[in-house]
């Protein structure tokens, strides 16, 4: 390979998982080090790429210099980390690093609960999915109080589990737009409210705003993830043209607006 070779993240835009990368890579001062290239999740993938990924199709996938592939994305958190240990994000002493461990352990059921519930159709279980998203917080918040009482993040700095948490975060916004959904300002949540806000307004965490969230993620409210297209739509909100900045904020009731292409600004 020539010397100024590249990593490439093959990632689908606004991804969270990709965004995990985008801000270790932030924190390590490797922006330079990798080519993002988009991939349309709203056409089918390129043949050169289902082989590159041999078929597999869940994104982000890495590609090194000298053309291998690491898919996952914490897997890929480490592959940096380990390639690049200065600066090292994750902890260093090994109980500390076991702690944020445990915190990213509750990552999948986090980030799952929340997807269910702003993919929820059916009225008469919009409060079973926010009683089950209120739980998740809570488990979230009696760890942070138990193994940082004081602190804002887990530990001194934003670090690993700050890095796979913000993206879903910053993803929960169509939670609060959707489904009016909001932490309520009691004991039970001010820990994780505070670690959830700090992580938020973080420098390295900027890659994504609250309207381009809402706008993206219109179709996922309506029950179609993935780049799937509802009934009576030609375009997906996910599409990346016209850019979402150009399109219109869209309905926020969800159960009782099923918006069109042109009223979402996809119909150029
Ligand atoms: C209904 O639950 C969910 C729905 C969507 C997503 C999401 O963010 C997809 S982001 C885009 C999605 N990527 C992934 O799911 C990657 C997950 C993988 N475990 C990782 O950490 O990299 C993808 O490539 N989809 C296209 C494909 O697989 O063909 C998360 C959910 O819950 C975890």
């Amino acid at each position: 390979m020539t010397s100024d070779a590249r990593m490439i993240v093959y990632h689908i835009p606004v991804c969270p998982f990709s965004q995990r990368l985008e801000i270790l890579l932030d924190l390590k001062g490797l922006k330079d080090a990798v080519t993002f290239h988009k991939v349309d999740i709203t056409v089918p993938r390129p043949d050169w790429l289902q082989q590159k990924l041999r078929n597999t199709t869940a994104l982000p996938a890495l590609e090194t210099e000298d053309g291998r592939i690491v898919k996952e994305s914490l897997v890929i958190l480490r592959y940096l980390e380990d390639r690049f240990p200065e600066p090292m994000i994750r902890q260093a002493d090994p109980y500390r690093h076991a702690v944020e461990n445990m915190l990213i352990a509750f990552e999948g059921d986090f980030t799952t609960t929340g997807y269910r519930y702003v993919l929820n159709q059916d009225r008469d279980q919009r409060d079973a999915f926010r009683q089950a998203m209120l739980a998740q917080y809570r488990k979230l918040d009696d760890f942070l109080a138990h193994h940082s009482p004081q602190g804002t993040f887990l530990f001194e700095e934003f670090g690993l589990a700050e890095t796979v948490f913000t993206p879903m975060f910053m993803r929960f916004w169509f939670l609060d737009y959707y489904e009016d959904f909001a932490l309520p300002d009691t004991a039970d949540y001010a820990r994780v409210r505070r670690w959830r806000d700090a992580c938020m307004s973080h420098p390295a965490a900027r890659q994504v705003t609250h309207d381009e969230i809402v706008k993206l993620y219109y179709d996922y409210a309506k029950g179609a993830g993935n780049g799937a297209l509802l009934p009576g739509r030609r375009f997906s909100s996910f599409a990346f043209e016209p850019h979402w900045a150009t399109r219109p904020m869209p309905p926020r009731d969800k159960y009782g607006v099923s918006a069109t292409d042109t009223e979402l600004g996809l119909v150029v």
